[in-house]
């Protein structure tokens, strides 16, 4: 897959670019409703011999539209996003910069320069993608704005059960711990992945070394509290019990949540190495202890559960 960076107003000639049949939307989650907006396209894109194109943009229309939103937490950040829309064999990734100038283009100017000028013959979108200033351009206006270049499909909103899929419910869900259900959604587990870095070297001390993670500040982490995961290190798959929070029981003041993981039936030096975290289930909220002794019990009682859970799961 190639990404393309694009910013307004790009310099790609009609010409060099190949037809192509593109996916547009933000798709932050990568979730199954987008799943089938991008499938749609590749598939359009092997039947009529084109390639396939996602069109996508970054930041998140927030940090531009809204003052006070410095940065967003993404379900899904650009890298992550980009390795799953490889998966979906997904030929090019457009990343098209969001920012004051392109907010205020026109929906048919939009489409002039960001469809028609990118070669798109066949452009693929949710029932609630909006375009142009305002987002005035909507899924009823595309086929006005097409001059007839190209042709559209819009796919319905993807049901899960009786529940509507979307970005919104599935953040809902990891903040409130639901993760399980966060992931049939996502069709998929959440994942974060981060390189092992130095604690306070108290794990090992009190028997259960934990590999904390440093993890970029645009990744959208579950609630506070202990995790059953899977651990993905050097092509294999690992389980483990993860801790996301403040470490009351040692620290009064830390001002950001950390994570960090115990990985079962494992000894080795991991400093450094990148580990992914699939988060698979909530077992609790972190507790301040008044002692190691109590910490200690309790995540020994932790083990135990999690070690169930997966036993049962598999
Ligand atoms: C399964 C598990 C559960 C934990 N639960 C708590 C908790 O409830 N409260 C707390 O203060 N710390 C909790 N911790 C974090 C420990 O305090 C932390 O791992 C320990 O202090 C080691 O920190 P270090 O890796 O920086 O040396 C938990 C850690 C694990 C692995
Ligand atoms: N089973 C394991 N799970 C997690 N880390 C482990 C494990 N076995 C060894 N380690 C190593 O021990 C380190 C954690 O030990 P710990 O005493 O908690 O130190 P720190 O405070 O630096 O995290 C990890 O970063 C990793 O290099």
């Amino acid at each position: 897959m190639r990404t393309i960076k694009l910013t307004y107003p790009h310099t790609l000639l009609l010409d060099e670019l190949p037809e192509t049949a593109a996916a547009i939307g933000f798709f932050d989650g990568i979730h199954e409703g987008h799943q089938k907006v991008i499938k749609t396209a590749v598939n359009q894109a092997k039947y009529n011999n084109m390639e396939s194109a996602v069109i996508t943009f970054h930041p998140h229309p927030s940090v531009v539209l809204k003052q006070d939103v410095e940065h967003v937490q993404y379900i899904t950040p650009l890298q992550e996003k980009q390795q799953m829309l490889q998966r979906l064999g997904v030929d090019r990734l457009y990343i098209i910069t969001f920012n004051k100038e392109l907010s205020s283009l026109e929906p048919q100017s939009f489409i002039d320069h960001f469809i028609i000028q990118l070669n798109i013959k066949h452009l693929v979108a949710g029932f609630d993608f909006s375009y142009g200033h305002k987002g005035k351009g909507n899924v009823q206006t595309i086929d006005a704005h097409s001059r007839d270049v190209f042709d559209v499909t819009v796919i319905d909103q993807v049901q899960a059960g009786d529940r509507k899929i979307s970005s919104t419910r599935i953040r809902e869900l990891l903040q409130s711990g639901e993760v399980e259900r966060a992931n049939e959604l996502l069709g998929r587990p959440l994942i974060v992945r981060g390189i092992v870095k130095e604690g306070d070297k108290r794990g090992r001390e009190i028997g259960y070394p934990t590999a904390n993670l440093a993890i970029s500040n645009d990744v959208l982490l579950p609630r506070i509290g202990i995790y059953a995961v899977k651990v993905l290190f050097k092509n294999e798959v690992y389980e483990g019990m993860a801790s996301l929070g403040y470490n009351p029981t040692f620290t009064a003041d830390r001002d950001e949540p950390i994570v960090e993981v115990n990985i079962f039936d494992y000894n080795n030096d991991l400093y450094g190495e990148e580990l992914v975290l699939e988060w698979h289930h909530y077992i609790r909220d972190e507790i301040k202890f008044n002692s190691a002794g109590e910490l200690i019990r309790q995540i020994e009682e932790d083990e135990k559960q999690i070690r169930r859970y997966f036993a049962h799961e598999s």
